[in-house]
């Protein structure tokens, strides 16, 4: 999946101008930036829930999911009523695949709960869960580690590595490097004129983390 020259706006307010990329097979990528820099603008383009001003990203025949930094549903609603709507979405089910979702993020006893009431990092691997089982192949995470504890952080990772086996292609957006330099295949620093793109041995250094997230010193 590849893009070109994309621009986004806000009522006439640049967000972004210019972007060139491509989301590589079966690889991670992730997406690093300041707040506010554009990171679920541009993701947002890209799963075409929201048009460019300018330019375009040509998609190859392959399913892909978004799956939005904050969620929220507003009705009462079970989280295994939740899954289900996602677990249907595929034509063929996976039953095997289902239970390791469900036993690797622990959700069992949470699945007759009411998703409203859980708390923060309940809801997130709930909505992490949602994500991994869409019939999908490119999945588009945005800032995935939200409200997760160091535990479920690093059952994210085994997730991610496992679904990328699998021949899942990912893009996240994500604030800690630390988390980024050891998952990801590919790093994006976005910037309002130019998508930064390399693999990660070549981008993660700190002179460039340095620059394009604007800290002083980064210890890596
Ligand atoms: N619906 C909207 N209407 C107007 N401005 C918006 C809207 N959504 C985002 N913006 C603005 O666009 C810019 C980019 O926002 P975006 O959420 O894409 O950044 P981000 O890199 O994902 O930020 P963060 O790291 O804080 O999540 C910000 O200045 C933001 O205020």
């Amino acid at each position: 999946m590849k893009f070109s020259n994309l621009s986004a706006n806000y009522k006439n307010i640049s967000v972004f101008h210019g972007l060139n990329g491509e989301i590589k097979q079966n690889q991670v990528t992730t997406l690093l930036g300041p707040n506010g820099s554009g990171k679920t603008t541009l993701m947002l383009i890209l799963a075409d829930l929201k048009k460019p001003q300018i330019g375009n990203v040509i998609y190859k025949e392959q399913s892909l999911f978004y799956l939005a930094q904050k969620n929220q549903v507003f009705d009462y609603i079970t989280v295994e009523q939740l899954l289900e709507i996602a677990i249907l979405r595929n034509k063929n089910r996976n039953l095997k695949f289902e239970e390791t979702i469900m036993s690797i993020l622990e959700l069992k006893e949470l699945l007759s709960k009411d998703l409203n009431n859980l708390s923060g990092g309940q809801q997130q691997r709930v909505w992490l869960a949602y994500a991994f089982l869409q019939p999908a192949k490119i999945l588009l995470l945005d800032e995935p580690l939200t409200y997760l504890d160091v535990k479920y952080q690093q059952i994210f990772y085994r997730l991610l590595m496992q679904e990328k086996k699998r021949g899942r292609t990912f893009l996240i957006s994500l604030h800690d490097i630390n988390f980024a330099k050891r998952c990801s295949d590919n790093i994006w620093y976005l910037t309002p004129t130019v998508l930064v793109t390399g693999n990660t041995d070549t981008l993660l250094t700190k002179d460039l983390i340095c620059r394009y997230l604007e800290v002083e010193d980064y210890l890596i």
